[in-house]
């Protein structure tokens, strides 16, 4: 949840300023089918800062007290997903922060990647590092056309840790998910239909919703208890070895982003990222 500071002038005529909790995500359970929606609502790119990753875990967690049968993830932005971790967060860091945030985005991949209930994403629009990170974590991805999804980590100079790639690996051949990630490739949303990155295509959020729903209605008849242990055991070695090494992941991760050499290739990519948003 992230504060905000409104100003309202009150009764006295004298200006005001109150601070008030925005929930960068909402949940909501269609009372039909049980299946609850996931929304990132953090314009303009779903950019994973801390406040919204912390919202990302507690919607995972409230949708696995609230007796969901299933959980869709999607976004509020009208052309991307999410673009992965907001690289503000990055850039001339507060350490603690950083050591937060790094450690939140591990906290939601192991929460969405582990919950017992069907998951499926809505991808509604651009899905890169982080945001492609999401969509893996799910069973199931539906994706609109002219899009990207996929792990840009080496094209950034950078390497995606063994759980950031697991995803990856649950659902592309090794030699795919090799080359891939050694490229550093972003694939179109027919790429990644014809590698088997996403399952289907829709041409609206909303159709990409309903396919997810469908998905998940697939389960209906199966015993949801031997679909969720059948499930962990399918997850089980890659979340025991995220465990054993998510302390020295977050070490890592902040002994790379303080190199003098990574600050200035994450100032200069933030630099570009700017003059290509100012030209459109
Ligand atoms: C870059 C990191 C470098 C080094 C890190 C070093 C060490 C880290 C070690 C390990 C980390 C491994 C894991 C990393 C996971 C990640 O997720 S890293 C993030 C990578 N994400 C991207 O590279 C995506 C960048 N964004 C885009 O490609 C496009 O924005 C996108 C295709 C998503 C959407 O395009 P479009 O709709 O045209 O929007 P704009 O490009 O115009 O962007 C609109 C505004 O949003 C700002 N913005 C975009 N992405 C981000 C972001 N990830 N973080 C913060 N801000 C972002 C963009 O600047 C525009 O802002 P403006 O309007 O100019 O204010």
């Amino acid at each position: 949840m992230s504060s905000r500071l409104l100003s309202f002038v009150g009764r006295t005529g004298r200006r005001r300023l109150m601070s008030t909790a925005i929930k960068l995500t909402t949940v909501e359970v269609n009372d039909k089918t049980g299946i609850a929606t996931l929304t990132m609502c953090r314009p303009p790119v779903n950019g994973q800062n801390l406040e919204l990753l912390l919202d990302i875990k507690s919607s995972i967690n409230e949708i696995k007290n609230n007796n969901s049968r299933g959980l869709i993830i999607t976004s509020a932005s009208p052309k991307v997903f999410s673009a992965g971790l907001d690289i503000l967060e990055m850039y001339k860091p507060d350490q603690q922060r950083l050591r937060a945030v790094w450690t939140e985005l591990q906290n939601v991949w192991c929460d969405l990647y582990g919950i017992s209930v069907p998951t499926a994403a809505a991808i509604n629009g651009h899905a890169p590092a982080g945001g492609c990170l999401l969509a893996t974590a799910c069973e199931y991805r539906v994706m609109v056309p002219n899009c990207i999804i996929g792990l840009n980590e080496t094209q950034l100079g950078i390497i995606a840790p063994k759980w950031l790639v697991s995803g990856y690996l649950n659902i592309l051949p090794k030699r795919v998910a090799e080359r891939a990630l050694t490229q550093g490739r972003l694939f179109t949303t027919d790429e990644a239909l014809q590698e088997g990155l996403i399952d289907e295509i829709a041409n609206s959020k909303e159709e990409a919703v309903d396919k997810c729903v469908a998905f998940i209605g697939t389960f209906a008849k199966v015993n949801p208890v031997a679909r969720a242990l059948t499930k962990q055991q399918f997850r089980a070695d890659n979340l025991r070895q995220f465990h054993k090494e998510r302390e020295q992941d977050v070490d890592d991760f902040l002994s790379l982003v303080n190199r003098p050499e990574v600050q200035k290739g994450i100032g200069i990519y933030l630099e570009g990222l700017k003059k290509k948003a100012n030209k459109q």
